[in-house]
């Protein structure tokens, strides 16, 4: 039985899993990968993560209640305008795939700010993205440039802040800390124009080290693999992960952050905003190719501002950054199910990204 609910809500919950998982299209993996769906689904409400309880989320009703319709009357960028802060170097896929997803899902417009080097190779990945080469790392500057330069870089980005949903720091972002702070200022003009904020990648080390950065601000939601959440919770924490109390520690987490949104990927996705944890389980992919979480990254931005606006609306009563979350989380694993049922072994992040409309499409189809 799952803890702390009577066996007819249980038996409740396990009808409301199952219908989820076969709309989200996840029920015959569970059964190819478990051979036990029953036990799973149960089950793994409370053993996923233990430490407090978590809820698979209703992701397939959050998604028809935030997705906006195709309604002719609307113009461009009601459907969402959204900003990648990333790309170095080192790294130009990982904004690509963040900025590309945002697109791909319904936004109408997706940025790229990144450094000189890399903003060439994004152009040349897709005619779609805006790309803005205004980022430098420390090598290619001196040290007396470098006052004229950051306040270039917030000059660039001032024009264009106000009319962005969403930005998305870190995918590919790298870790000079020249350029780390930079993109410090750009996500202080960030809050102080009530911009949301998705923090991935690269973006986590810089706010592991200056947490200041999200603290209490609403609006940051901050997505981290394994490795990233290791650091934030040692750095924000001072201890070591947890699993046994694991929700209670992601709790703890986002209240110690001040009520940030954070999305902890693995297995399952635990959702908080310190509140409550929700979670996102449906079968995704046995693949872990590098860039998933990019995609992530990407969709949060896009369902968190569709979720905002029908919060305004006044048709929500859940934090929108959740609500982004949970919906990212489960269009991300069912696009990640369909890619690996064509491509098995040899499925990459660009196959998922074709996957995307597909997979928001089976949920929430255009006409229905
Ligand atoms: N195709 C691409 O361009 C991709 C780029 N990616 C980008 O790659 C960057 C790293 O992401 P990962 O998911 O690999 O990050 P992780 O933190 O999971 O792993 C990074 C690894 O590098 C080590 N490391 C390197 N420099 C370090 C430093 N200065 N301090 C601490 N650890 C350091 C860490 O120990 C760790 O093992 C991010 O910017 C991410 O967005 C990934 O998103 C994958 C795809
Ligand atoms: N073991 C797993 N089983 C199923 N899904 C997983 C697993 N691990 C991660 N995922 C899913 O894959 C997505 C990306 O998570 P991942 O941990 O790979 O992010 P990441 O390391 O930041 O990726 P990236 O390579 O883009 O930086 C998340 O939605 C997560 O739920
Ligand atoms: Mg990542």
């Amino acid at each position: 039985m799952v803890r702390g609910f009577s066996p007819a809500a249980a038996a409740a919950v396990f009808r409301r899993q199952n219908f989820l998982i076969r709309c989200l299209g996840g029920y015959r993996k569970e059964k190819n990968y478990s051979n036990n769906f029953h036990h799973h689904c149960v089950i793994r409400m409370h053993s996923a993560m233990s430490g407090g309880p978590s809820l698979e989320a209703d992701a397939v009703s959050i998604l028809r209640s935030i997705t906006p319709t195709l309604d002719p009357t609307r113009h461009k960028g009601q459907a969402g305008k959204v900003a990648v802060i990333g790309g170095c170097r080192e790294y130009t896929g990982a904004p690509y795939f963040s900025a590309i997803s945002a697109l791909k899902l319904g936004a109408d417009v997706s940025h790229v700010f990144c450094t000189k080097d890399a903003a060439t190779v994004i152009k040349s990945y897709s005619p779609e993205l805006i790309v803005h080469p205004i980022l430098e790392e420390s090598y290619s500057i001196r040290n007396d440039e470098k006052g004229s330069i950051s306040a270039k870089v917030i000059e660039e980005v001032d024009k264009w802040m106000e009319r962005f949903d969403c930005l998305v720091i870190g995918p590919g972002l790298g870790r000079d800390p020249f350029l780390l702070d930079c993109v410090s200022n750009i996500m202080k003009r960030a809050r102080e124009s009530n911009v949301p904020m998705v923090i991935d990648g690269d973006g986590l080390f810089l706010v592991s080290n200056s947490p200041d950065l999200v603290r209490g601000y609403p609006l940051a939601v901050l997505t981290p693999n394994v490795n990233e959440y290791k650091r934030l919770v040692q750095k924000i924490l001072n201890c070591e992960v947890n699993d046994e109390e694991g929700s209670k520690q992601l709790l703890a987490l986002a209240k110690g952050i001040g009520g940030v949104t954070i999305l902890r990927k693995g297995k399952s996705d635990f959702i908080t905003d310190g509140e409550k944890v929700s979670a996102v389980s449906i079968y995704g992919s046995p693949r872990r190719c590098g860039g998933q979480g990019d995609i992530l990254a990407g969709s949060v931005a896009v369902f968190l501002s569709w979720a905002r606006q029908s919060a305004y609306r006044g048709e929500l009563g859940t934090n929108p950054t959740i609500l982004g979350c949970i919906a990212a989380s489960a269009i991300l694993r069912k696009a990640a199910s369909l890619a690996f049922d064509q491509k098995k072994r040899s499925t990459l992040t660009s196959d998922i990204i074709e996957c995307l409309g597909r997979s928001l499409e089976e949920i929430c189809p255009v006409i229905s």
